[in-house]
């Protein structure tokens, strides 16, 4: 059985230790990690986050030795990802009673991921509390930390932070809080970062919003250590590792349209790109001096290249553009390509066709979810007719991605 770990009055750490070297996100987590879970001894026993799914069964037996799970009435799932909701299952169905708490994009995944979908699920929205009968806990949305429907949960009463992924270090540590360390923690808690979370940097700006509405005075994440020492510099080390560290980057926007469609899209992405400071140049192929394109292009970090489709093809003189780009050399900026289109959009296909004939660094969803796993940035960025608020959306996050790009080299 694992030791009985307190963190605070009446809340247990009931986690996994995983000494292995871990294969995790494409690496191999050479120090190993923990799971960390959470037990609430309240009124309402609660579980704060699970385990890897390959330990599920193990974790309900050692939890068993502290609580019945029949009396559990909340099970928190801060983030759906397999290494902390992957104890759900075996969980579930030792505490029949337990009502799931997450965030509405999470139930359709644990629902499936999990074969739940006879079970009782609490959503709960930014800014909810529940009370557990003795503790109040508070959720607020940290969306795309790292993915869709993450949250954090804070315990009112103890101060404490439980932000599942978020602040925690991949170390099968032994010692559970940072002030026992035998080591400097710091450079883990940066290494853990880079890894997970500066590909979505943008986001941590919502975190650090949350965080100024709580007085936090440990943080009790899923991996790693717990922090309950310096506290405000792990915080702070969040906000300076996501703030832009670069200026003066510049974008050009080349495109043709028939009925303005394209020319919407084309125009949203420079106010998109404006917002992040990016200086961008726009050109319509067809009305532009190709030599003036050409020498904006040679200047810019980032190249957004966008036809809509008729009969199957690019429309215009776009195609003199794109032949030129092939025979210059672009080493080290960002391409993309975009466009309006009714049914099939092949003109976006052929200029991101082209692109890859550049030595441009060509914006895939593939390369995107390969680096990141993000989903909901596409590219090419291709928008069904006219531009509408979904559609916005969508143009939106693959400008801001780029734009972040540019933003942190
Ligand atoms: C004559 C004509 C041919 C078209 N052919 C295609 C096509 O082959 N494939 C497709 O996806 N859309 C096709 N479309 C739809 C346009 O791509 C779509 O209306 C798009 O929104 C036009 O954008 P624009 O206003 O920027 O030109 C065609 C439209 C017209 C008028």
């Amino acid at each position: 059985m694992n030791q009985e770990v307190k963190i605070a009055e009446d809340v247990y750490w009931v986690g996994k230790n995983d000494n292995r070297e871990v294969p995790f996100h494409r690496l191999i987590l050479a120090k190993g990690t923990t799971y960390n879970a959470y037990l609430l001894k309240t009124e309402k026993p609660t579980i704060i986050d699970t385990v890897d799914f390959a330990f599920g069964r193990e974790f309900v037996e050692n939890l068993s030795q502290q609580i019945d799970p029949k009396t559990i009435q909340y099970i928190v799932i801060n983030h759906t990802e397999p290494d902390h909701s992957g104890g759900l299952a075996a969980l579930a169905a030792r505490a029949p009673e337990a009502t799931i708490v997450c965030t509405e994009p999470a139930v359709y995944e644990l629902k499936e991921m999990y074969k739940l979908h006879q079970r009782n699920f609490l959503v709960v929205h930014d800014g909810d509390t529940l009370d557990i009968g003795g503790k109040t806990l508070k959720f607020k949305e940290t969306p795309y930390l790292h993915t869709k429907e993450t949250m954090i949960t804070y315990s009112i009463e103890d101060k404490i932070l439980f932000p599942c992924d978020i602040f925690s270090t991949h170390v099968a540590n032994e010692e559970f809080f940072n002030d026992e360390a035998s080591i400097d923690i710091t450079e883990d808690f940066i290494t853990y970062y880079n890894l997970i979370i500066h590909p979505h940097r943008r986001y941590v700006a919502t975190l650090m919003d949350a965080l100024e509405e709580l007085d936090v005075q440990m943080i009790a994440p899923s991996h790693g250590y717990i922090l309950r020492e310096n506290v405000q510099k792990y915080i702070d080390l969040y906000g300076e590792m996501s703030a832009n560290t670069q200026e003066n980057k510049k974008a050009t926007i080349i495109f043709t349209t028939i009925r303005k469609n394209t020319r919407k899209v084309a125009e949203y992405l420079k106010s998109t790109l404006e917002k992040d400071g990016i200086e961008t140049e726009i050109f319509n192929t067809d009305k532009a001096d190709h030599d003036e394109v050409l020498a904006s292009v040679q200047q810019a970090d980032a190249v957004f290249i966008g036809s809509s489709t008729k009969y199957a093809d690019m429309i215009g003189n776009l195609e003199d553009i794109l032949k030129a780009l092939t025979e210059m050399d672009l080493e080290g900026k960002i391409a993309a390509s975009f466009g309006s289109y009714g049914w099939s959009g092949e003109a976006i296909e052929v200029i991101q066709d082209y692109l890859y004939e550049t030595n441009m660094t060509v914006q895939s969803t593939s390369q995107v979810i390969k680096t990141t796993g993000m989903t909901h940035v596409e590219f090419p960025i291709r928008v069904r007719f006219s531009l509408d608020d979904e559609q916005r959306e969508k143009v939106d996050h693959s400008a801001t991605f780029v734009a972040e790009q540019l933003l942190s080299v």
